[in-house]
């Protein structure tokens, strides 16, 4: 069975609190874009997981993939051995979600594969113990997230009449690096109101926290999100903990300045 992650951007992320747990709570829109990977599920006499495309840094038994596995293993011991595949499309370090969505893509394939009679519940419950933006990947509809970024309300945004273009700097942010850098406050108006402004307003009301010290670290993810709106943007941002910008546009806009040094994704 073959199924196609995508990725995701984040409209707005504000770190409201440090938790008890180490964790943060914010307030995020999730927003699901049309970058993929490939992910082939197979039986196999044993547990074999193989990778192409982007390379993925790290050690094969900390993908969130096999990592889903045992964990599903652990409830339904009769699970038989898998042979995992995973074309790596989605940019890593980008802040697009492309690990937690393989993570919950491959909860609801291997959920139909062996008709294991998990509702979207049940499998939002084992997403989350896997990572705090995988529970978004098991209904991937536009929402409102809260506390770790785990909790959803649904929030209608509909942005099928712009085109949203995503630009990956040469640069790349860990998630823990960029939690590490920032200074969580309450917010004065909800992520969940300002997000039913008309789009012109978002600039100057919607805003991702990570920005002030991911730019300072990284200053070429501040001159690609200054040239998104340069060529005219209606609204750009860093998504997530970066190094990924998306900039929401009227029409496509010509970013062939921008195509030497970064990667670009039109109307994703
Ligand atoms: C930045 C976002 O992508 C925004 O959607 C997410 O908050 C990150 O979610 P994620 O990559 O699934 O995060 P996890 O794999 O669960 O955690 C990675 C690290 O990020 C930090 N982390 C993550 C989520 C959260 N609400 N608070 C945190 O402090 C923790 O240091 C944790 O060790
Ligand atoms: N299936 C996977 N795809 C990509 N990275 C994975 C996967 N499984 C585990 N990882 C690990 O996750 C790390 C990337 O996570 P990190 O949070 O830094 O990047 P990210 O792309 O911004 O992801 P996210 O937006 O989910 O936070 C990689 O270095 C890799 O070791």
């Amino acid at each position: 069975m073959i199924v196609f992650p995508n990725a995701k951007i984040n409209i707005g992320l504000n770190i409201i609190a440090r938790r008890p747990d180490g964790y943060h709570n914010l307030e995020t829109v999730f927003y699901p874009i049309k970058i993929n990977d490939v992910l082939e599920v197979i039986e196999a006499d044993e547990l074999i997981f193989e990778s192409s495309g982007i390379s993925i840094p790290g050690d094969v038994n900390d993908n969130l993939c096999i990592k889903g596995y045992y964990l599903l293993k652990k409830d339904f011991p009769k699970l038989p051995p898998v042979k995992i595949h995973l074309h790596k499309n989605i940019p890593i370090g980008a802040g697009l979600g492309g690990g937690s969505s393989n993570a919950a893509f491959f909860i609801k394939l291997m959920n139909e594969k062996f008709e294991l009679g998990l509702d979207a519940d049940r499998m939002e419950d084992y997403a989350r113990i896997l990572g705090a933006d995988c529970a978004f990947f098991i209904n991937n509809k536009p929402v409102f997230a809260f506390e770790k970024g785990d909790e959803f309300e649904p929030v209608k945004i509909d942005l099928s009449a712009y085109k949203i273009v995503l630009v990956m700097p040469d640069a790349h942010v860990s998630t823990a690096e960029a939690y590490r850098g920032v200074k969580p406050a309450p917010v004065k108006e909800t992520l969940y109101d300002l997000v039913q402004m008309p789009l012109a307003d978002w600039k100057r009301h919607i805003r991702n926290d990570f920005e002030g010290h991911i730019f300072n670290a990284h200053p070429v993810i501040r001159g690609v999100k200054a040239s998104l709106y340069e060529s005219g943007a209606l609204y750009a941002s860093m998504s997530g903990s970066g190094a990924s910008v998306f900039g929401i546009f009227k029409d496509t806009p010509d970013l062939s300045h921008l195509e030497e040094s970064c990667q670009v994704f039109y109307d994703v």
